[in-house]
């Protein structure tokens, strides 16, 4: 029987406070966050820095219902598969453009009791993650060039996510970058069902709201 995929919505905390950065957590589950986009970046395969697996280790206690999707932006990603199981993530995405063995990590990943997410930026066809699919619990269609939050959302990226969604009607398809009330609408029509959000949900006077109407948005869309 097939199963239709849920909408999910996941607050990247990149731009939040991040010397509040329990507080910012709750504020987005309070706010109906299905789940939390962590953004980790090494400087080497994007050129930024943010955080890694001893900050998500504290965090863990605090939000200990949360489920954590790290995406690590890193030039190693195999490098980093045991820490963050053992610092409490769910699921760990790696950017299939930082490995040659996308299946064996992605064994990795499983063995240390995560879920596996493939990442691919703007300038990777989608043809590059396809043979993959298997091996994942999730594709993630980046919508920015990786690196920061509060760009500008690039709406050509849509006929991956079309073509993920028409092939595999059953896969969690999450879009990354640029997302909010005035994209969200291309994300859902596209099939888009795992949605991260930054600057547009944590810059929000009523996050709540927000993440209900791209939420409505999404449900239509996974009903068309
Ligand atoms: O991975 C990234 C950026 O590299 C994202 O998760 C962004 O941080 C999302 O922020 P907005 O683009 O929604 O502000
Ligand atoms: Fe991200």
């Amino acid at each position: 029987m097939s199963q239709r995929p849920v909408c999910k919505i996941g607050p990247s905390i990149l731009n939040a406070d991040l010397s509040n950065l329990h507080h910012a957590c709750e504020k987005m589950l309070d706010s109906g966050a299905d789940y939390l986009h962590l953004d980790v970046m090494d400087g080497h395969f994007v050129p930024n820095l943010t955080f890694g697996h001893p900050l998500v280790k504290c965090l863990r206690p605090k939000v200990p219902d949360a489920f954590f999707d790290m995406h690590m932006m890193v030039a190693n990603p195999t490098e980093w598969v045991e820490p963050m199981a053992d610092a409490g993530a769910d699921q760990y995405t790696f950017h299939i453009e930082a490995t040659s063995d996308p299946t064996t990590l992605s064994r990795k990943i499983k063995e240390a009791g995560m879920k596996v997410g493939i990442g691919i930026k703007p300038g990777t066809g989608v043809e590059a993650v396809l043979p993959y699919v298997d091996a994942a619990d999730m594709i993630l269609v980046m919508t920015v060039e990786p690196g920061f939050g509060g760009q500008k959302f690039m709406a050509d990226m849509m006929e991956k996510v079309r073509v993920l969604r028409q092939t595999f009607p059953e896969m969690d398809i999450e879009v990354d970058g640029g997302v909010g009330l005035t994209t969200i609408d291309q994300c859902a029509q596209a099939g888009a069902n795992m949605i991260v959000s930054g600057s547009a949900v944590v810059g929000a006077s009523d996050p709540k709201a927000v993440i209900a109407q791209m939420r409505a948005a999404v449900v239509k869309g996974l009903d068309k």
